[in-house]
């Protein structure tokens, strides 16, 4: 099967740290596989997230050893532009990923900004709001959204860039019973789709569709046992 994710031997240290906190960290990711990784809290998993996608080094620094492919290239040698096209994170706050006024703005904003002409980013709009079930919310100002809807519109405005691996960081803790429902039946549409996923969260009741849930532990990944 094709691997779209390959890591190798990954250490990271973030600046000032004394410590490692993945220390050989192994991963692979084939096409149309969903793995879930949990882990304690500060054990790594949003640090492991932020370098598969490029944030980590280019936004945070720190000190990295080891090898990460996408798709055979190493992400080393690409630039984060390049990076966001293959691969998109949707984070646990949607507050820190919306900042345009309306709905349709934020889906918007990641088209434009690679010169996808208006037509067919209006297109995409109106096929990515039903995709999330929000299509009666296209101009409405976001700030009048609730938490489940905001990270809804969240995980459109990347779904719109059409990556071809998604990323979901917790992105279920800020979420109502309602929320979360909606949220869930998104992700399992996207694994009925196809889509390559990797999603890091705490509550096991949100990854049982899963194909495979790894741990991090000790700077370690390994297939995950139970408790
Ligand atoms: N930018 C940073 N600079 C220095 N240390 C950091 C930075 N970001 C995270 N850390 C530290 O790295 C460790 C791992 O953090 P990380 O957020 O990756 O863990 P996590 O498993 O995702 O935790 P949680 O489940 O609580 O979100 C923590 O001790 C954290 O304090």
């Amino acid at each position: 099967m094709t691997k779209l994710i390959e890591v190798e031997n990954l250490y990271f240290k973030y600046k000032g740290s004394k410590y490692n906190i993945l220390d050989g960290v192994n991963f692979n990711l084939s096409r149309g596989e969903v793995v879930a990784i949990v882990g304690l809290s500060g054990s790594g998993k949003s640090t492991f997230l932020n370098i598969i996608c490029g944030i980590i080094p280019y936004i945070y620094n720190g000190k990295i050893k080891g090898t990460v492919k996408i798709w055979g290239q190493k992400i080393s040698s690409m630039r984060l532009s390049e990076i966001s096209t293959k691969i998109g994170i949707v984070f646990q706050d949607p507050d820190t990923q919306l900042f345009s006024p309306t709905v349709e703005d934020e889906i918007a904003f990641g088209p434009e900004n690679l010169m996808v002409d208006r037509e067919e980013i209006g297109w995409r709009i109106k096929k990515i709001l039903k995709v999330v079930g929000m299509e009666d919310y296209r101009y409405e100002n976001t700030n009048n959204l609730s938490g489940g809807q905001k990270q809804l519109i969240a995980m459109a405005s990347v779904l719109v860039m059409e990556p071809e691996i998604l990323l979901f960081d917790e992105v279920f803790a800020q979420l109502d019973k309602e929320g979360k429902k909606r949220i869930s039946q998104v992700l399992m549409n996207l694994k009925e789709e196809g889509k390559s996923m990797i999603l890091v969260e705490h509550d096991y009741n949100n990854i049982k569709f899963a194909d495979r849930i790894m741990e991090l532990k000790d700077g370690k990944l390994q297939e995950f046992k139970g408790r």
